[in-house]
């Protein structure tokens, strides 16, 4: 039977995977309430359909920064994805072409840059940037995109200090590493996933690793970024220095408050994405749906707004482009359909969202994303009743788990 959506796609990727690699992946910070909050406000949300109109002919497709995307969402950054899988980079690179949607490489990434490239020569590849201590790791990771004509830069600002993600603090998947016995036998208890991580060893910071040019990269470094030090001092004065280094389009992901949304702006970003990291990092931050509209207004069209968090249907991209996003990134979801088929997995769940997102533009009688607005999106609906003596719904489907 194919998996008709991504929730079966994260159903199988659930059994697929030992539970510290899909808690890795599934899990957020603390009580887990932003990454349920992502959910619940788009859900609430109920879209508006105009009828008779001409949608004989629908597309779906965008343009960004000189480039067309065939769909209008592009893979997001994820680090360690080699967990999932080995060379998962490359595979959702590859998955990100196939569907015709840029792909956004994470600085953790466990492939190399060029090797990326090389796997994927045709796709519209982003690098997303983590700034650690020594400044001279992030100039040359964004020098070596810039050599493998990566388009756009992606600076990562909501990890001044990582969340707490206590599942993972749970399976003892921290540094240093203190895998409980019950992690290990269930690892032991997967045994394709286990053998495929055997064959390729455990998975490198890639980028990190010393390279041809010979430039010393420290263990300290790969350590750093595994428990998500980054550089505090980093601040919106620290733009001017990267746009000396990057001269293409220069993005700010993880903001939330329209001032913050003003102030890219004014420190000359050219775009922002709107996100809570997939509810990762600020557990009391607010859905990112929930705040679109005041961010849009905030850049006032001076510069595009994408936003990601809780993307799991076509009817969540539309929803996002009515309120004024000119595009979504999409995380877990790829990486559900790495995990259930590699990349023809991530492909397979590329080209539902798109599918989804083609039906319901004509359901609305939209035939083209300019089309869509607010007058599109009604009052959401207030939140159901917990079942769970107030706690978020997410509760009651562990309960039931
Ligand atoms: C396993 C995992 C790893 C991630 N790694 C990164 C990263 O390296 N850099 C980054 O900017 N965001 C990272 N993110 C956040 C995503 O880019 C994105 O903001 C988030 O997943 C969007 O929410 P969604 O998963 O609900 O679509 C990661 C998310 C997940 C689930
Ligand atoms: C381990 C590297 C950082 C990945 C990340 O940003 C996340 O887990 O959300």
């Amino acid at each position: 039977m194919p998996l008709l959506n991504v929730e079966e796609h994260r159903r199988r990727a659930r059994r697929m995977l030992p539970r510290l690699v899909f808690d890795y992946v599934d899990g957020g910070a603390e009580d887990e309430r932003c990454l349920q909050r992502n959910r619940d406000a788009l859900e609430q949300l109920p879209l508006i359909p105009e009828c008779l109109r001409d949608t004989s002919t629908v597309d779906i497709g965008i343009e960004l920064f000189g480039r067309r995307w065939r769909a209008p969402f592009a893979v997001a950054p994820i680090g360690l994805a080699g967990l999932v899988r080995p060379g998962a980079d490359a595979l959702l690179a590859r998955a990100a072409q196939g569907a015709g949607v840029p792909f956004v490489l994470s600085t953790a990434s466990n492939t190399r840059i060029e090797d990326v490239r090389a796997a994927a020569p045709d796709a519209a590849l982003w690098m997303q940037l983590y700034v650690m201590g020594e400044r001279a790791i992030a100039e040359r990771i964004v020098r070596r995109a810039r050599a493998a004509g990566f388009e756009a830069l992606v600076l990562t600002v909501d990890v001044p200090v990582s969340g707490l993600r206590e599942r993972d603090l749970r399976h003892g998947f921290r540094l240093p590493m203190r895998l409980t016995p019950a992690t290990v036998l269930d690892m032991a208890r997967h045994p394709a996933w286990l053998m495929r991580l055997a064959r390729s060893g455990m998975p490198q910071f890639a980028n990190l690793l010393p390279d041809d040019d010979g430039a010393p990269v420290s263990a300290q470094a790969q350590a750093a970024l595994l428990s998500r030090t980054m550089d505090r001092r980093l601040t919106w004065e620290s733009l001017a220095w990267l746009r000396k280094l990057w001269d293409g389009p220069l993005l700010v992901k993880g903001l939330l408050g329209a001032e913050d949304a003003r102030r890219a702006v004014r420190h000359g970003a050219d775009g922002i994405v709107v996100s809570n990291h997939g509810g990762r990092q600020l557990d009391a931050a607010p859905a990112s749906i929930a705040v679109l509209p005041a961010m849009v207004d905030a850049a006032g069209g001076r510069i595009p707004v994408l936003m990601d968090g809780g993307i799991r249907r076509g009817s969540d991209v539309v929803k996002a482009l009515a309120l004024g996003a000119r595009g979504v990134l999409a995380g877990r979801a790829p990486l559900y359909g790495l995990a259930c088929g590699g990349e023809q997995g991530a492909l397979s769940v590329l080209q539902l969202l798109a599918q989804e997102t083609e039906r319901t533009m004509t359901l609305l009688g939209a035939t083209h994303a300019a089309e869509l607005g607010p007058r599109h999106v009604g009052r959401p609906e207030p939140p159901p009743k917990d079942t769970l003596q107030g706690k978020p719904a997410i509760y009651a489907a562990r309960a039931a788990a």
